[in-house]
């Protein structure tokens, strides 16, 4: 382990008079570093798509730009899953803003050396590069949440957080316009979006903390009186190594295996509608550009009421039962999906629609699957539960979704393409429908052991 990413020591306790306000002020502060600090993360992880008319222009076909493309994200599952490991034992202040400021690094690098874009194995690589560094942002988001927001709290924060992603993902064409407004280069893809990961880079790291008893705080179960049904004081407090992450809390945990798997499917239909509706709506609705990438906006800014609803039923409709929720979304988006597909030629106005429903619907299950891994496992275990089943999202859902769903369009055509996402989105549901009655014994038997 590297020294700088060593957690911080935990600090004399500060008086008691002190606690709640201080508490009060960090965690809005440690909000906004790791909400800014995400969103950052995503003005890095999706602007060389922007890059790629230009580079077409340059004689590189569709389809090696797509394979140098998805370096992104095979890297980026892998990472998600090894970074959250080392993020377990790191201290997120530290660690999210080196991996911003690496990720950033690589596209400076692609924006401004002609060599960095001159080969698709070049771009393959540095692409993988990125991807690897892009895997250092949620895990210390996800550590810092289940330090500073106790259990009972977290449907609510991790929620309102996860709309980071969403405020990140739509900045990076409107900083492309800026660029190309003052250099008139289209270069500014790579570069604009990676000079704002840098400066929010510096202000995650001023605002976020480590543990609250690195400043002098107690644990957040004994600030709120909120404790975990199998909360041990002692054990919940210590650092973990890998091995003891990975051989108790991961590898034997059931429940973290079916969210993972359920993963593969909600990414599957997450990535399949947004990579694919460029062109699907264009070859078989017949949108103009400007049409379709007002589609695309509104599927990812529809996520964010989607998310916080979502969030919200979750805690206080289904009463913490993340299974529940995420089957009842996943119903809703099935339907959404297969008007999507049906709704014949010539009626514009549904297909927006049903791309809005899509968006709003479908980054609620994308939440609760990450909130639900957090809850897993003990709090020292938190990025590694949630790498787990990032693991499953991009190497399974994520690379199908480009993969798998482009050679059934091309082989079987679009009716194809719809029906491999459309099982997908039904066998997500048997596998949360199989989460949910898995959380009911878990929590009996809790109940029972109690
Ligand atoms: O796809 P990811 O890894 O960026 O995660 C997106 C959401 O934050 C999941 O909770």
């Amino acid at each position: 382990m590297l020294s700088i990413f060593k957690p911080a020591p935990h600090q004399a306790p500060v008086d008691e008079a002190h606690v709640d306000p201080l508490y009060r002020r960090l965690r809005w502060q440690i909000f906004m570093g790791i909400f800014f600090g995400y969103a950052a993360y995503y003005l890095v992880r999706k602007n060389f798509a922007l890059a790629m008319p230009y580079l077409i222009d340059q004689g590189f076909s569709r389809g090696d730009l797509g394979f140098a493309l998805s370096g992104i994200s095979i890297a980026y599952g892998i990472s998600k899953f090894i970074m959250g490991s080392v993020s377990d034992r790191s201290n997120p202040r530290v660690f999210l803003p080196a991996g911003l400021i690496l990720a950033a690094s690589v596209m400076l690098f692609m924006g401004f050396v002609p060599w960095a874009t001159s080969s698709i194995a070049i771009m393959f690589v540095l692409l993988f590069l990125c991807g690897w560094f892009q895997g250092m942002g949620w895990p210390p988001c996800g550590r810092t949440m289940v330090h500073w927001w106790s259990q009972k709290e977290r449907g609510g924060v991790v929620s309102v957080w996860n709309c980071a992603h969403n405020v990140g993902g739509g900045i990076p064409p409107l900083l492309f316009l800026l660029g190309m407004a003052w250099f008139n280069d289209w270069h500014a893809a790579l570069y604009m979006p990676a000079f704002g990961a840098i400066l929010l880079a510096v202000f995650a790291f001023m605002t976020m903390r480590d543990t609250p008893q690195s400043c002098g705080l107690p644990p957040i179960e004994e600030y709120k009186n909120d404790y975990p049904p199998d909360y041990v004081k002692e054990s919940a407090e210590q650092e973990l190594t890998a091995k003891q992450i990975f051989m108790q809390y991961i590898l034997p945990n059931k429940l973290l295996w079916y969210i993972a798997l359920a993963n593969v499917f909600v990414y599957l239909l997450r990535y399949g509608i947004l990579d694919w509706s460029p062109t699907y709506l264009k070859e078989v609705k017949h949108f103009a550009l400007d049409k379709s990438s007002w589609a695309y906006f509104l599927y990812e800014y529809a996520g964010i009421p989607g998310t916080l609803l979502c969030g919200w039923m979750s805690d206080k409709v289904f009463k913490g039962n993340r299974g529940a929720t995420g089957v009842f979304f996943m119903v809703l988006v099935t339907i959404a999906t297969v008007v999507y597909w049906l709704n014949p030629v010539g009626n514009p106005g549904i297909d927006m629609a049903c791309m809005i429903t899509i968006g709003f619907l479908i980054y609620g299950p994308v939440m609760l699957i990450g909130l639900h891994a957090l809850e897993l496992a003990p709090k020292k275990a938190a990025g590694t539960a949630a790498g787990f089943t990032g693991l499953f999202g991009y190497l399974g859902g994520s690379v199908a979704a480009s993969a798998i769903v482009g050679y059934t369009v091309d082989y079987f055509g679009w009716d194809g393409g719809f029906i491999v996402m459309i099982a997908g989105c039904v066998l997500a549901v048997l596998l949360l429908l199989l989460t949910m009655l898995s959380e009911n014994k878990h929590k009996a038997q809790l109940a029972r052991n109690a």
